[in-house]
């Protein structure tokens, strides 16, 4: 890897690094051995200050280029990331603990893609025409918002940056983005890239810290839209305060969310789902599958094989491409999951494989299966946000849709049939935002991510994304005499 993991300095500002220590330290730890790769300081309210008015100050030229022009930057931007594929990934691997088979195909390159996707549709971006009775007519203009604010989950940290900036920039608007102060190292790499793809100083900054950098960013009346991935408490306090200043906002967060597999499904399709959907990136994604509904007919097979694939799962250094499972992504992350595991057992689920942290150093947990989950445990109610799979047992269609849907949550649901039309059926009634038919977790760009009910607001990706970050101003142009009443 060329990219040393402690960065020249914690923020980046107005195109160049910047450091203040005054800010409290981040340590960032390489789940993998526990070792510290690396130390930041959190943001002070001075770096927030030049973070928000560089950004405030790049945006207006930005505005004014053509969308062609914009969409150059970013697709530049994209070629530089896909160039640089390997270290980025290696890089992320040590941020996040993701093994590296995964970081080299779903993170830089899902950064890579949104970036060239939303590259591509700046140019597109056109108000339109409306003709009016006696020959009026308006038109509207696509304007963008001002200043955005992203603040990023630390589950796919190079994604998730990317996924804001990109749809952000394309339509005008200029960035702050505030990492998960557990992954913080991947965004400066973003920002380092759009400044050699063209970018304009300020246009998109990164300044570190947790809740408390977080907070006075979404509050400044300078900000004019806040897109949060994260945690459903914390997009309740951001939405709150957001509406607050009545800005715009993307919430993208968390899930408790259904996989049904009926009985005439293929069964190494439905455990290839079930797999996806609760062991990729160690269990720690939002949209996972982690309710997996299994009608009873195909139930012991099912449990069998998926127990069998499991124990093929290859544990060991991320750094491996032979690894696909690695670490939790912290020590906290890690209790937070044996305490649910806990309360797995206790409830009486049945623990099929796993349980147990993994001796040695690092924060390592085993992927593990329960069976016999009822709808009212704990594991089959609250976003675990690890490696736990729960399979509940369920007879007919109309009621695993009603259980399916008995949450809060609704980022995602899966079905697995060789039924077409039940496939589609049942999928019409499920209250998600991102439904699979006999797959699980795609995310490619074109298609529009986001959640109902509790899980979010708003989308990202897709030319859906346009929509959140920028706005219409209508014209109306009246070509005879204006009548008044008097
Ligand atoms: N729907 C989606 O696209 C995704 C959702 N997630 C969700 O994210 C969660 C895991 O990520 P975490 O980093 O633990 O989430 P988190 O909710 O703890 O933090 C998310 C971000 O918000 C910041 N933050 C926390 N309090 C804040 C405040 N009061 N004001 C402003 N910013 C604040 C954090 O520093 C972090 O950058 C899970 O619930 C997961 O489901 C994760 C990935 C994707």
């Amino acid at each position: 890897m060329t990219y040393a993991t402690q960065p020249e300095a914690s923020h980046f500002v107005n195109g160049a690094y910047l450091e203040d220590k005054n800010g409290p330290p981040i340590e960032v730890i390489y789940p993998a051995t526990g070792a510290v790769i690396a130390t930041l300081h959190e943001a002070t309210p001075e770096v927030i200050e030049q973070a928000i008015s560089g950004a405030q100050a790049a945006q207006v030229d930005w505005a004014k280029l053509s969308g062609m022009e914009k969409g150059r930057v970013l697709r530049r931007a994209a070629d530089i990331m896909r160039d640089r594929n390997h270290d980025l990934s290696v890089l992320e691997t040590y941020d996040t603990g993701k093994p590296l088979q995964e970081t080299l195909v779903a993170d830089a390159t899902s950064g890579a893609d949104a970036l060239e996707y939303f590259g591509s549709v700046a140019a597109g971006l056109t108000g339109e025409h409306i003709p009016l009775p006696g020959g009026d007519w308006a038109y509207t203009i696509r304007e963008p918002l001002g200043v955005c604010v992203g603040l990023g989950a630390w589950n796919y940290p190079t994604q998730i940056a990317c996924w804001k900036a990109a749809p952000a920039l394309a339509c005008g608007n200029a960035m702050v983005f505030k990492p998960s102060e557990t992954t913080p190292l991947s965004a400066l790499k973003l920002a380092e890239i759009l400044i050699e793809a063209g970018a304009p100083a300020g246009l998109f900054n990164v300044v570190q810290g947790a809740g408390t950098v977080g907070a006075p960013l979404v509050t400044d009346p300078r900000v004019a839209k806040v897109s949060l991935t994260g945690s459903v408490p914390t997009g309740r306090k951001v939405y709150a305060s957001a509406a607050e200043g009545m800005k715009h906002v993307t919430m993208e967060l968390g899930g408790k969310s259904p996989l049904i597999i009926f009985d005439d499904a293929s069964l190494e399709d439905a455990v290839g789902g079930a797999i996806l959907g609760n062991f990729y990136s160690s269990g720690q994604v939002c949209s996972n599958g982690t309710r997996v509904f299994v009608q009873r007919g195909l139930k012991e097979a099912f449990l069998t094989r998926l127990a069998e694939r499991t124990q093929q799962a290859v544990i060991g250094d991320p750094l491996d491409e032979a690894t696909n499972f690695g670490p939790m992504v912290s020590e906290g992350q890690l209790q937070i999951v044996l305490n649910y595991i806990e309360a797995g057992k206790a409830d009486g689920a049945r623990l099929i494989s796993g349980g147990h942290r993994i001796d040695g150093a690092g924060c390592w947990i085993e992927p593990t299966i329960f069976a016999d989950v009822t709808d009212d445990m704990t594991i089959a109610r609250e976003e675990i946000f690890g490696p736990v799979l729960s399979v509940l047992d369920f007879d007919d269609e109309a009621e695993v849709i009603a259980r399916a849907n008995a949450t809060e949550y609704g980022l995602s649901a899966g079905v697995y049939t060789r039924d077409v039309q039940r496939g589609h059926r049942v999928i019409e009634q499920l209250q998600a935002g991102s439904c699979f038919l006999n797959s699980y977790n795609d995310a490619p760009v074109e298609v529009p991510f986001g959640g109902v009910k509790a899980s979010g607001v708003g989308r990202e990706n897709s030319k859906a994304a346009i929509e959140h970050y920028s706005q219409l101003k209508s014209v109306f142009v009246r070509m005879g005499e204006t009548e008044a009443p008097f």
